[in-house]
């Protein structure tokens, strides 16, 4: 269905556990028909947001609206449209064919059913004649969550949500679970959003890619962030000094803080002193200003961003990990690959502080 506005709007969004600020989001926007990916290392958010999304839960201040709706938890207009595949996925104690065929049945929908369900366990890589009469306990972890993306699925959903989807299986049903998710946004013009530790899987599904730290969404993607503790250079500096001896120069913040972000933007690789670097050494100073940081370290990954085609480049610096994001041609030219010592650079006054 085509529409104006976002599947969703998020303004002014603080949730709280107890006193515990897990969510804070001012402006949130995601669009009707896209794949958004979520990032985050453990315990940063991604869960509540996505139950948030589901409408499974109010939060403590702020408005979800819904094709441009206020909408609140539990709505029964929304509980059709909206769909979550939690990471630990529930299944009704019957078989494969009951839990898929659940959903149709209590909206009346018995209409070619064997076929449907059919089709509906094809889609995620799983043979009707042996797992439907299959029980909820004769399955493998992977299985299991392969039933309950198609219990889903099954319904067409609006919105799909999909917290961890590949965490506990193989690669062959992580592929499965990218085709199928990409053909309900072909098929039915289905929204997903999709929180996964996996990268490169979600890199390669996702046209956006929101990156949560702490609570705060970053519209831009993965962000680099370092947290304490730092040292006090000067009134107006402040170092981290990594276990090699490599010093990381940050303007200091205004207001107590500690946790810096460098927006991937702000760095690059620094080519002429390339040759030069070598892990646990802190290139030559040269001419440059105290306070440009230049880093060796090597690069640890390269991963394509499906939608600009663009490649993420993690490296690490002993043991801490920056990313940029380059041009494919930038990556040839440079001859970038994994493995390969480089210096990262950036300028101290790019601290921002959250
Ligand atoms: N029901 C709850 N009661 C209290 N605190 C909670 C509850 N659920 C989550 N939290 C806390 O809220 C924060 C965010 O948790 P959340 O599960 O959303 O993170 P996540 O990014 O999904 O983590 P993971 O990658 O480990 O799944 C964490 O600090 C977590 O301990």
């Amino acid at each position: 269905m085509k529409t104006s506005h976002p599947s969703y709007h998020l303004k002014n969004i603080r949730h709280y556990y107890g006193s515990k600020k897990v969510l804070d989001i001012d402006d949130l926007k995601i669009k009707t028909g896209s794949i958004t990916g979520l990032l985050g290392p453990n315990g940063s958010g991604k869960s509540t947001l996505l139950k948030l999304l589901a409408f499974a839960g109010k939060p403590t201040y702020g408005q979800i609206f819904y094709k441009g709706r206020p909408e609140v938890p539990f709505s029964p207009g929304i509980r059709s449209k909206v769909t979550l595949l939690t990471q630990k996925p529930y299944l009704l104690k019957r078989t494969v064919f009951d839990n898929i065929a659940y959903g149709l049945k209590i909206r009346n929908d018995k209409t070619n059913l064997e076929q449907r369900i059919k089709e509906a366990l094809l889609n995620v890589g799983l043979d009707y004649q042996s797992f439907a009469p299959r029980k909820w306990h004769e399955l493998s972890g992977g299985e299991a969550q392969r039933v309950a993306m198609a219990a889903r699925l099954i319904l067409k959903p609006e919105i799909l949500l999909l917290d961890e989807p590949i965490a506990s299986v193989d690669t062959k049903s992580a592929k499965l679970i990218r085709k199928a998710s990409l053909n309900a946004r072909k098929n039915w013009g289905t929204t997903l959003v999709i929180a996964s530790h996996d990268l490169q899987w979600l890199y390669s599904i996702s046209d956006i890619q929101l990156a949560i730290f702490r609570g705060t969404v970053f519209s831009t993607g993965m962000e680099n962030i370092l947290t304490g503790p730092f040292e006090k250079s000067d009134p107006k500096t402040l170092v981290k000094i990594l276990g090699d001896g490599q010093r990381i120069i940050l303007k200091a913040p205004d207001r107590h803080s500690d946790t810096a972000l460098i927006r991937k933007k702000n760095i690059c690789i620094d080519l002429e002193k390339q040759s030069g670097a070598s892990m646990g050494k802190q290139p030559d100073k040269g001419n440059r200003s105290d306070k440009d940081n230049k880093l060796s370290g090597h690069i640890a990954s390269m991963l394509l961003e499906k939608k600009s085609g663009h490649i993420m480049v993690a490296i690490s610096i002993h043991d801490i990990s920056f990313t940029l994001r380059l041009a494919p041609d930038q990556t040839r030219k440079m001859d970038l690959y994994p493995g390969k010592s480089i210096v990262l650079k950036f300028h101290s006054k790019n601290t921002e502080w959250l």
